[in-house]
Parts: C-alpha cells; structure tokens; sequence
C-alpha cells in the first residue's frame, strides 16, 4: 500500500526485488562482469533513466540522467546528506570531510581547495612528483616484471603523504603506509567490530594512524607558534593550522577534528590516481594509435626542454592537449568512482521523479558515461573524441571528480600527477603488457594488477 501511495506521488518506478536482500545479487554478479553497467541498464530499458530498487541494505532511488544527478551534486538548501555502508560510516570519524555536512565541509572544503589550486602550491608539488616519478622510473630498468598496479602506488602515496603533512620518503612514511593500508581493508567489509574481525582490526590501525599524526601535528604547531604564525603553508595541515575561522568567529579548527581529517583525506586520494595512472597503461597498451601520438607530443617536450635547458613548469605538462584527452577518456572509461550516494533529509522532487525523505539516492556516473545518447560507441577508447568537446575538467555529461558541493578538491592535482607520469613513462621506456583484465566490484582495479616488461626507448626514438 505504501508503494502505491508513493508510486501515485511520483516515486519512481521499478523493484524492490526479494525480500531483505532486495536486488543486490544482480547488482554484485553484475559488477564482476566487464559490464557493470548493464545492472543500471536493464532496469533503465524497463522503467526509465530513474528508477527505485533495493541495494546493499537500503531501498534507494537510482539516477542515470545526468540533469537530476547534477541537481543531487548542487545539493542547494543541502537536502541531501551523504550516505555511506556501515562499515565506512564506522571507520571515519563523525567530523569527516567525507560524511560532515554544513558549515565545517563547506569551510573544510574551500580551505583545501583553494590551496591546492594555488600556483605556489602546484609549483611546488610538480618538483616532489617528477622526483618521486623519476626515482620509482629508474628502479622498473632492472626488473624483470612491473606490476604496474602496486609500484605506483609508491608514488602516488608519497605524493599524497607530503601534500598532506611533508613527510618525505623514509620509515615514517613506509610505517604510515602499513598502518594506512590496514585501516582502509576495512572500509568495505561486514561491520561486526568484535576482536579479531577485519572492522576491529581496521580500528586499531586508525588509532595508531591518529597517534602518529597527533604527534606531527602537535610539533607543527608549536612550531607554527615560534614563528608568529605568519608564513606561507606549505601543505594542507599549515592550512589546517593557520585558518582562524570566519572574520566573527576566530574559532580554530578543534586538534581532533584536524587530526582525523589529516587521515580522512588521504582516503579519496589513495587508490584513485593509481588507479587511473594504470588504467591509462592499460588502454594505451591496446590502442597502439593512441600511444604513438601521446608519444610524439610528448617527446617533443622533451626535446624543447633539452634543448632550452629549462626546468618543467606544471603549465607544461597541463597543456599537452592530446596527453589530456588520453586522460579525460581514461577517466571516463575507467568511472573509479561510479556514482556517489546521498539520503534525503526531506521530501525531494527533480524532474518530476520524488525522493522521499529518508531514502537513498545514487547518481550513477558510470552510466552516464556508458550511455550512447552521450557519446558514441560508449566502449571505444577514443581520446580524439574530446578534441570537439574541448579538454573536459567537468560537465553535466562528464563527472568523474563529482560536482557541486562536494566537486572533488583533488581534481587539479590528480590530472597534474596523472599528466607527469604519463610523460616520463612513455618517453622512458617502451613496454609490452600481459594479458589481464579490468574488475569492477567492490572497487576498480586490473585483476593481476597489470604486470608489464619494459625496455628502455633505443636513443634513435629519443
Ligand atoms: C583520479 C583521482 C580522483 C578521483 C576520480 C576522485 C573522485 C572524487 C569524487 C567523485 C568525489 C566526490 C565525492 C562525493 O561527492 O561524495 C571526490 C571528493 C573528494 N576528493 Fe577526490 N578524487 C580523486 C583524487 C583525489 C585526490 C588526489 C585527493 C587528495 C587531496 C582527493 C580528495 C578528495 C576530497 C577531500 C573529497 C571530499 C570533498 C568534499 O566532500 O567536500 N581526491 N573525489
């Protein structure tokens, strides 16, 4: 009855499948296909571009039209809150960046942004990626295989850790990255926190990841003290640390809430640009046309800078415009963050599809970016395709970082860190991939992790 009444009232149509588990097996046999999308598309077919169903728990509304999912992003009036598996709920702190809503993500929010878009900023951290790219690069000449997948990792971490708090390489940073990599084992699992289960085990490792942070951030402080807290910061915790809240208000940002969310954004961070970095491989290794022509724009950058003897700008590296249609399509293609889901605090209606408050509602981006109304032959890799388009950062039709809101402060620099590797791996080596394959479910990644061999390009090429 209650169906028919919200069904009357605009509810979307569709179904809740069994009971208690709803439809969730068709939506986890569908993410261990190559198709994961066609969950969402057999139920588009049947009732449309949103549709109700019944998920993981939770009866939730799904969108794959990208004008109500813009309207879900913008979140005016923030009628939407976001909406997170137990076990990610338990594992991140109340005041996370990821799960806060109001005033504190909003400030949270433009504070990160707006430093890790200044130019001092992506001045400096082009200097640490090309390092930590040509350090990790120069190691893969005596291996015998790369597995593409977890040796970047090395990189991006190290990226991660020194824009977050400047620790650089050395045992911190590799105790930092045991204990971070326990922690986020659990972000999806069975949320049963008793000793021995991973959630418990996720836990502990989250308390030793806070003492040690609490201990960096203490000393930051009292550094920050000495010297009249005056200076440009050099990294998201002097940002932390320095803002004094709004002009009325001069409240500091409370230790706690500063410490957990040091820890919290690393999680958006981590596996994402690895991710993308060797997804980008793994289509370039099968489109021989597309890695030429990235090769050839790529190398004539590299000529120009030998030739002038000058240092690389990180304008440099955004204006190769082939290397970043490659980067737009992987993006596109590889959706590592599928869709993003919210609950709705109160009674909702776009497009004349109802979300009653308390329901669920996921902005599938995946298929968005699989749907032919949007782009042609949604399964080809093709970077040319953006040459029309112009670069894309974000539109309604293309949003793998998000949007509104909570539009993905980390854009800019992931692009920055994406383009960098790209440059010095394909005008270093030449590689041949093995056979492997993309999965999808619980998160994107390859399935042997992309093992490859490289040989180092013959100086005839350079
Ligand atoms: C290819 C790499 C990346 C992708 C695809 C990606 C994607 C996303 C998406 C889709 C969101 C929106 C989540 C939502 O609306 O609930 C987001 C948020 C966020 N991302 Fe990224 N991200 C990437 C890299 C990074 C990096 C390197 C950082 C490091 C600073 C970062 C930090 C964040 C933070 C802090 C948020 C939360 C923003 C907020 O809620 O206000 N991301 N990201």
């Amino acid at each position: 009855v209650k169906n028919k009444i919200y069904e009357r009232r605009g509810v979307p149509k569709g179904s809740s499948g069994w009971p208690l588990i709803g439809e969730t097996l068709d939506f986890i046999a569908c993410g261990y296909t190559s198709r994961p999308v066609s969950f969402m598309d057999k139920r588009k077919h049947l009732y449309g571009k949103v549709f109700k169903t019944h998920i993981l728990g939770t009866p939730i509304i799904v969108s794959t039209d990208p004008d109500v999912n813009k309207v879900v992003l913008q979140n005016h009036g923030n009628t939407f809150i976001p909406a997170y598996p137990k076990s990610i709920t338990e594992l991140l702190g109340q005041n996370s960046i990821l799960q806060t809503n109001g005033y504190l993500q909003k400030r949270l929010h433009a504070l990160i942004g707006g430093f890790l878009r200044s130019p001092q900023f992506k001045a400096r951290i082009t200097k640490d990626i090309e390092n930590s790219v040509k350090l990790t690069l120069a190691c893969w000449k005596d291996m015998h295989v790369i597995h593409i997948q977890e040796e970047i990792r090395k990189i991006t971490f190290e990226v991660l850790v020194k824009m977050l708090i400047s620790i650089g390489p050395g045992g911190d940073l590799d105790n930092l990255k045991r204990d971070f990599e326990e922690f986020i084992k659990g972000l999806i699992c069975v949320p049963i926190k008793l000793p021995g289960t991973r959630l418990y085990k996720s836990l502990k490792a989250k308390e030793r990841l806070l003492k040690k942070v609490e201990r960096i951030v203490q000393e930051r402080k009292l550094s920050i003290e000495e010297s009249d807290g005056n200076g440009t910061p050099n990294d998201a915790l002097d940002v932390l640390l320095y803002d004094n809240g709004e002009p009325n208000e001069k409240q500091c940002l409370p230790m706690d809430f500063i410490c957990g969310n040091i820890i919290e954004m690393m999680i958006p961070g981590e596996e994402t640009v690895p991710t993308a970095m060797t997804l980008a491989i793994k289509f370039l290794s099968d489109s021989p046309v597309a890695l030429k022509q990235l090769l050839v724009e790529n190398l004539e950058l590299k000529r120009q800078k030998a030739d002038s003897g000058d240092d690389y700008g990180w304008t440099d590296y955004m204006s190769l415009s082939f290397t970043q249609n490659v980067i737009s399509e992987t993006l596109r293609l590889a959706n590592i963050i599928n869709g993003v889901w919210r609950k709705a605090v109160k009674d909702v209606e776009i497009k004349g599809h109802l979300i009653p408050q308390g329901w669920c509602v996921l902005a599938s981006f995946i298929s968005v970016h699989m749907d032919e109304d949007n782009y042609e032959d949604p399964y080809e890799f093709n970077p040319w395709r953006w040459e029309k388009t112009g670069a894309a950062v974000n539109n309604t039709c293309f949003t793998p970082f998000g949007g509104g809101q909570r539009l993905c402060p980390g854009l800019e620099l992931s692009r920055l860190e994406i383009s960098i590797f790209l440059h010095h791996f394909v005008t270093t080596y030449g590689w041949i991939a093995e056979k492997d394959e993309i999965v999808s479910f619980p998160t994107v990644k390859m399935k042997r992790k992309l093992p490859i061999k490289v040989t180092p390009l013959s100086a005839t090429v350079i």
